[in-house]
C-alpha cells in the first residue's frame, strides 16, 4: 500500500507536483496517467525517497521509504532503464545490486529466469536491445521480492511481444497481492493493464477511480443515426428536447441519449433508419477530455497557406 497525502514538489518556479493525495492498493494494477511533464516521474521519485517533497507525506506500507533498513525488500522500481553500467553483463549488474543490498545471490538466478533473460545474462548490457534493458530493469526491481513495485513507463518503445509480456507480469504481480503502480502517458496502454487509474495533469489530481468508472463516467453518450429523412428526424428530435446535429448528408449525431431512445422516436414518427448505433467515446478521447486543459503544448494541424 502506498499512501500520498498533500504531496507538493517545487523546483524553483516550477510546481511539478501540486497537493497530491491518493492511495495505491495491494492486489491491483494501478495506472498512473498524465501527459508529458504532468509530474509522474517526480511523484515516483518522491515515493522512493529519491527526491524530498516540498510538503506532504508519503507512506509505503505504513512507513516512509527512508525508514526501511532493507528498502529493496519492500519496494522495487523500474525508473530509467538507460541508467545501468553498460560495460557489465546482465548477471554482473544484478549480482552487484544483490550484494550491495544484502540479498542472496540465488535471487539473481531466479529473477533472470523470471524475466526470461537466461540467454542474455552472460552478455554485456551495451549490446542489449531496449526490450532486454527493460527486462533487466524489471529483474532488478524484483530482486528483493518486494511487496510494492513501481514501474515508470515500462511499455515505452517495446514491441507487441514485449508489451504483452509486461502486461502479464504486472497482472501476476498484482494477483500475488502486491501493490503495483505503473505510469504511462497513453490511456490506450492502460486500458488492458490497469484495474484503477490515477490521472494527473500539471501535478494535480484529475481522477482516481477504477478504469471502468473513469471510462464510463467520462464517456459522453452519443448516438449516430443515418436516415434518408435527416431534416424530418432532426426536427422531431429537437421538438422533443434532444440535442442533435446533422453531420454529412444523411447522418445525425444525438448527444447524451441511447440508441434505444432515438430508435423508438424514429419509429413513432415513421422515419426509416439505415443505421443506428451508440458511439463509445474512445479511451484516448476520454483521456484528452480529462487532461486537455493541462497539456502545455497541444499538437495543432499545420496551417495551410493558399
Ligand atoms: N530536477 C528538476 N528540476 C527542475 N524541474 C524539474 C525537475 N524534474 C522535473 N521537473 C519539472 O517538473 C515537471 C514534472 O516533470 P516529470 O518528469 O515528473 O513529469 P512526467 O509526468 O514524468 O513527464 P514524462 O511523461 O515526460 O516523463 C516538468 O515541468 C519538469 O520539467
Amino acid at each position: 500500500m502506498i499512501r500520498l497525502r498533500g504531496v507538493t514538489k517545487r523546483y524553483g518556479e516550477v510546481l511539478a507536483v501540486d497537493d497530491l493525495s491518493f492511495d495505491v492498493e495491494p492486489g491491483k494494477v494501478t495506472g498512473f496517467l498524465g501527459p508529458n511533464g504532468a509530474g509522474k516521474s517526480t511523484t515516483m521519485r518522491i515515493i522512493l525517497g529519491l527526491d524530498r517533497p516540498s510538503s506532504g507525506e508519503v507512506l509505503v506500507n505504513g512507513r516512509p521509504f527512508a525508514a526501511y533498513a532493507e528498502p529493496l525488500r519492500e519496494v522495487g522500481a523500474l525508473l530509467d532503464p538507460g541508467s545501468v553500467h553498460s560495460g557489465r553483463t546482465g548477471r554482473g549488474h544484478l549480482r552487484v545490486a544483490a550484494r550491495t543490498n544484502g540479498l542472496p545471490l540465488r535471487r539473481v538466478e531466479e529473477v533472470i529466469e523470471q524475466v526470461g533473460l537466461d540467454g542474455a545474462a552472460r552478455r554485456r548490457i551495451k549490446g542489449y536491445s531496449l526490450g532486454m534493458r527493460q527486462r533487466l530493469g524489471i529483474a532488478a526491481a524484483l530482486l528483493g521480492d518486494p511487496r510494492v513495485l513501481l514501474f515508470d513507463e515500462p511499455i515505452n518503445g517495446l514491441d507487441l511481444d514485449g508489451v504483452r509480456w509486461i502486461r502479464d507480469l504486472l497482472r501476476r504481480l498484482a494477483d500475488d497481492g502486491r501493490t503495483v503502480l505503473v505510469s504511462s502517458h497513453l490511456m490506450s496502454e492502460m486500458e488492458q493493464t490497469a484495474d484503477r487509474l490515477v490521472v494527473i495533469g500539471r501535478g494535480r489530481l484529475i481522477a482516481d477511480a477504477t478504469t471502468a468508472e473513469i471510462l464510463n463516467g467520462l464517456g459522453r453518450r452519443q448516438v449516430l443515426v443515418r436516415t434518408p429523412q435527416p431534416v424530418q428526424l432532426l426536427r422531431h428530435l429537437e421538438e422533443r428536447g434532444f440535442i442533435a446535429s446533422q453531420l454529412d448528408g444523411q447522418d445525425l449525431q444525438v448527444e447524451d441519449r441511447t440508441a434505444e431512445e432515438v430508435g423508438e422516436l424514429a419509429h413513432k414518427f415513421g422515419v426509416p433508419l439505415h443505421h443506428l448505433s451508440d458511439v463509445q467515446q474512445s479511451l484516448e478521447e476520454a483521456f484528452i477530455e480529462l487532461t486537455g486543459d493541462t497539456v502545455d503544448y497541444h499538437g495543432r494541424p499545420a496551417e495551410v497557406t493558399p
